[in-house]
Formats: C-alpha cells, sequence, structure tokens
C-alpha cells in the first residue's frame, strides 16, 4: 500500500535530520517541503514570526490547534523554557501518528503533550482532564471555519487571561475571514497583523495575533 505524502515527509526526516536537535527536524522538513512536495505546515517565513511571539509571550502554558505533522510543534516546544509544556490537539489519526513520532525524534516529546481528537471536545477537558488553569499562548492552525467558534470557547471555558496571547496562521490563504472580524471587532482583543507568504510559495498570506484583554 503505498505510502502517505506525511509518511514520506516523516521518513525524509528520520533519514536526515539529527535525532534530538528540533532545529534540524524544522531545517529538514522544510528542505523536503519546498523541494519534493508542497506540505501545510506553517513554514519558515510564518514560523519566524510564531517564533517572535512564542518568545515574547514565554509561555508556560500554548495549546496548538492543528498538530499536522508536528513541525510547528517542534519549532514552538523547542523555545519553551524549563518546565513549560504544550498541548497540541490533532483530528487525523494518521497525522497524530506522524506527529507523535515526529516528536519523539526531535526529543521535545517531554514538553509536548499530543491530544487526538476534535477541538470542540477537547478544549472543554483542559481544565480538568489536562490540569490547565489558563493558556499563555495559543496558535490556530486547524479548519479555518474553527478559528472563531474555537475562540469563543476557550473565552467560555475560562481558559484565557488578561495578555493570553493568540496566533493565527492563514489570515489571507486559504482565509479566515470572520476569525479576522470577530477579533478585531472586539473589545476584548489587541490585534496585531503580520504580512508573509503561504509557506513554500510566492502567494500573499499572513498571521494575526490577538492579545486577550480580560
Ligand atoms: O487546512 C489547513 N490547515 C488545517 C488542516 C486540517 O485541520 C483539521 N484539524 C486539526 C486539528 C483539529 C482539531 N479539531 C478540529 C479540526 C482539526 C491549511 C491549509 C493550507 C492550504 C493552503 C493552500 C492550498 F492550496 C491548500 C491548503 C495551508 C495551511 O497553512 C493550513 O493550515
Ligand atoms: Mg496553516
Amino acid at each position: 500500500m503505498n505510502q502517505s505524502k506525511e509518511q514520506r515527509i516523516l521518513n525524509f526526516v528520520l533519514q536526515n535530520a539529527v535525532r534530538g536537535d528540533p532545529c534540524s527536524v524544522v531545517d529538514t522538513i522544510d528542505k523536503y517541503c519546498s523541494q519534493k512536495e508542497w506540505a501545510m505546515n506553517v513554514g519558515d517565513e510564518k514560523g519566524k514570526i510564531l517564533d517572535k511571539t512564542v518568545q515574547e509571550a514565554n509561555p508556560s502554558v500554548a495549546l496548538e490547534l492543528g498538530t499536522y505533522c508536528g513541525y510547528s510543534a517542534v519549532r514552538i516546544s523547542r523555545l519553551l523554557k524549563a518546565g513549560a509544556r504544550l498541548l497540541t490537539v490533532e483530528f487525523n489519526p494518521e497525522f497524530a501518528a506522524i506527529a507523535k513520532q515526529m516528536i519523539e525524534f526531535a526529543g521535545v516529546q517531554d514538553k509536548v503533550k499530543l491530544l487526538e481528537g476534535p477541538s470542540e471536545e477537547i478544549i472543554p477537558q483542559l481544565k480538568k482532564k489536562y490540569e490547565v488553569d489558563t493558556l499563555d499562548f495559543v496558535f490556530l492552525d486547524h479548519w479555518k471555519d474553527r478559528y472563531t467558534p474555537d475562540t469563543i470557547l476557550l473565552q467560555e471555558c475560562n481558559l484565557l487571561r488578561k495578555g493570553s496571547v493568540l496566533l493565527a496562521d492563514n489570515i489571507i490563504f486559504p482565509g479566515a475571514p470572520d476569525f479576522l472580524n470577530y477579533v478585531r471587532k472586539s473589545p476584548h482583543f489587541q490585534c496585531t497583523n503580520y504580512p508573509s507568504h503561504l509557506e513554500y510559495m510566492q502567494v500573499e498570506d499572513a498571521m494575526e495575533k490577538a492579545v486577550f484583554l480580560g
């Protein structure tokens, strides 16, 4: 049964990256996806915006919605301080299996908890089942039409605190127009736009940072 693209990406990392070195895993995925097969990792240009936002937030508890192959989970967790944690949510079992191996190869498994299932089921479980008080940082990179309902759900579940940072991928392409509308119109968020490009392409894209004001 022939391999999936995600399996080919993982195999390329296992054969070409340095075990235990998150930067080499990130660079190797970017090499494969820019030269061989496009894939929906956040990529290096938007990845640098992600890095800066994570470093500025310096989160103790971070949430990622949309793990995919684990590229941004490795990218985020490599920047976390000792004792800090990333919870990453993936609902596709095949992708989750690939991401688990990617995270372990990168050596960041002690910082990352991979949760399998839909965000609308997992978010309400974060406090009791996953011992989360509030989230310091949230990276939204899953279904673009779930950005808004999940942002509302995070607030309803009391998971945001004054200063919690949301960063959303794909604001332009594929686009998240209702999310942009929602956070920019809400008095509870301070928004910043970061123009960029779609991963591995010369197509325009952007990220939006929305800081929760309480
Ligand atoms: O679609 C994208 N990402 C989302 C994946 C499914 O996520 C589903 N999913 C993952 C956890 C999770 C939890 N709950 C519900 C759904 C949940 C996505 C798509 C593109 C893209 C750009 C150009 C194209 F021609 C085609 C596609 C680029 C991106 O950067 C993306 O992020
Ligand atoms: Mg994306």
